[in-house]
């Protein structure tokens, strides 16, 4: 079986055609695959599929490195626009694609850059999901003997993220592990742990569901970015620097959000995969 490993920010991924050949995957063999010593190493694998809307150019899975299966990935949606066009199977700049989330566009830039219209932020708990009695644009939850205070929302997939004073002293293994598993978030969640630098940059980690703490998160990005527009302490573009580099994102409330940033492709590999 043929794939591709490619990255967006160090956010890494094993991308397989599934339009030219039909990818038969579970759980056991991606946790295998995602190991970094014994197998290709990765945070999540990419599937491309043909679409299942005729006004789309394809469709696109999701697979955590445990082996879960999710509805967004802002640094592989980059990664699949190039990985389409490396493969033949589009030539378009402006291709459209379909995840369990909806649908997003994925706009290929004349400087390489990819830019993702991610999608309408939602902020309901119910559409997080997050246990609350109402919406509000922080949370508060005792755990052990602290208080964590967090902004949470969607991007068809969950998010919530911690302002901290300085994220190189962040905690961010102890308290993303806590709240990624943490009962209130029925689904588990995303961690950002994000330091204002002023209204228009910020640093961000982020611990993400089903991996840890990876070098870039994209759907974070966007999500600390809009959390940060919301509570009145960004402006409507943002730079985002992560451990990995730096996304662009643009955001206006009700509209979809912009996210744009490099891609690196590194190269082609063989499996040898019994079914
Ligand atoms: N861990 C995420 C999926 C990958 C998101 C991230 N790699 C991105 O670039 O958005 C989740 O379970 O929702």
């Amino acid at each position: 079986m043929n794939f591709a490993k490619m990255h967006g920010l160090g956010n890494d991924f094993m991308v397989l055609d599934g339009v030219t050949h039909n990818v038969y995957i579970n759980p056991e063999q991606i946790r295998g695959w995602a190991d970094r010593h014994r197998g290709v190493g990765f945070d999540q694998m990419l599937v491309i599929e043909p679409p299942y809307d005729p006004d789309l150019d394809f469709h696109y899975r999701i697979f955590n490195a445990d082996g879960s299966e999710v509805a967004q990935c802002g640094n592989g949606a980059r990664c699949l626009a190039i990985f389409a066009k490396r493969k033949g199977l589009t030539n378009k700049n402006h291709i459209k694609v379909s995840t369990k989330a909806g649908k997003m566009t994925l706009h290929v830039e004349r400087d390489g850059r990819v830019t993702v219209e991610m999608g309408v932020p939602q902020f309901a708990p119910d559409q997080i999901p997050f246990r609350a009695n109402k919406e509000e644009q922080t949370y508060l939850l005792r755990e052990n003997d602290q208080t964590l205070m967090f902004a949470a929302m969607s991007l068809g997939n969950p998010h919530c993220v911690l302002e901290v004073d300085s994220i190189a002293s962040a905690s961010v293994a102890e308290t993303g592990a806590l709240l990624a598993t943490h009962e209130r978030f029925p689904e588990g969640v995303n961690v950002g742990f994000v330091e204002y630098l002023d209204r228009s940059h910020i640093k961000l980690r982020v611990y993400e569901r089903g991996v840890g703490e990876t070098l870039a998160c994209g759907s974070g990005a966007c999500a600390a970015a809009v959390l940060g527009m919301r509570q009145g302490k960004l402006d409507e573009q943002v730079e985002v620097e992560l451990p990995g580099g730096k996304l662009t994102i643009r955001w206006q409330p009700g509209q979809t959000v912009r996210m744009t940033g490099p891609v690196e492709y590194v190269f082609d590999g063989y499996l040898k995969h019994e079914r």
